[in-house]
């Protein structure tokens, strides 16, 4: 799949006359363009609130992130859990109305997840980049940011807001920009996660350096609909030279039930990412333990 990045209307300044350009293929083609290209708008504005080299200089002397990847080698339970927070999704709307982000994170905390996801997408996931601050001063288990990162500026905000890990979506971003993407998150001391869908897009990160985490997400980019059989067929057709190349791998999206967990832990995921089945749960110590208590 082929996710075009910029708006294709762009609204031009000429002196004092604003030309807006109507191309005739204006509209995204499904909800990951239409997310992609509202990413470029919210990051414009961001930057206009808070330039690069303010952030530079912010993270200049914050505390080394925490290991994102150790934490999960060394996984409270194997598979290790990631548990996701996320207000909405743009396809069921929002998920928690009683929203509070860090009390869930402390939740999850003490119910035995290994990392904690934070989502912050604002238009489509109604998260926050504050989310992560807030999340960070109140629960000590490393964070990653989950976004749809388009820029280095936000890899930078990431770091600012105590991220410790940031998502590298393959099905957006260039072989190029994902190499320097990885650099630039390794320079920042952080741990980059990059998320693929498809054989090719993990045949094109097997041909990357610094990949030491990959994230298999069982949704279809398309219609959004999840399949636990992609972790599986992935996994079946790439484990070997993931393995060669010492990459830890997590399945995401999707994920109901022990039996679903057992499934992709078979197929050689070594963690896994859960979001709406946590989130949407009224008793969320309870479903984690129940989740965890066979693993
Ligand atoms: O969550 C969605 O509906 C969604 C829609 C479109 C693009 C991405 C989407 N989710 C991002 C994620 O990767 C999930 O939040 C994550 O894998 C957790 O999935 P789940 O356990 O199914 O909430």
């Amino acid at each position: 799949m082929y996710i075009r990045r910029r708006q294709p209307n762009p609204v031009i300044a000429a002196s004092s006359v604003q030309y807006q350009v109507a191309l005739p293929d204006a509209a995204p083609k499904n909800i990951l363009e239409a997310i992609v290209w509202n990413k470029e708008l919210e990051v414009d504005q961001q930057r206009l609130k808070q330039p690069l080299q303010d952030l530079q200089s912010q993270i200049r002397d914050l505390p080394t992130p925490k290991d994102f990847l150790a934490t999960l080698k060394q996984g409270k339970t194997k598979p290790a859990l990631i548990a996701e927070v996320k207000k909405a999704s743009p396809i069921q709307g929002v998920l928690c109305e009683d929203f509070n982000p860090t009390a869930i994170a402390s939740e999850y905390q003490s119910a035995g997840a290994s990392c904690i996801s934070v989502v912050t997408d604002k238009k489509f996931f109604h998260g926050d980049f504050n989310y992560l601050a807030q999340i960070h001063t109140k629960v000590d288990l490393p964070l990653l940011c989950k976004d749809f990162i388009i820029y280095p500026y936000q890899i930078y905000l990431a770091r600012s807001k105590g991220a410790d890990a940031v998502l590298l979506i393959a099905a957006i971003l260039s072989n190029q920009d994902l190499q320097y993407f990885i650099k630039i998150t390794n320079l920042l001391r952080m741990t980059p996660l990059v998320e693929v869908h498809t054989l090719e897009e993990i045949d094109r990160v097997l041909t990357l350096d610094g990949v030491v985490l990959v994230s298999i997400n069982n949704r279809e980019l398309e219609d959004f609909s999840v399949n636990l059989h992609t972790t599986c067929q992935l996994l079946a057709a790439r484990a070997e030279e993931l393995r060669k190349k010492g990459v830890l791998v997590i399945s995401e999206s999707g994920l109901k039930n022990r039996e679903d967990i057992n499934l992709v832990q078979k197929a050689g995921a070594s963690a896994v990412l859960i979001g709406e089945l946590l989130i949407k749960h009224p008793d969320r110590k309870l479903v984690i333990s129940n989740l965890l208590t066979s693993l």
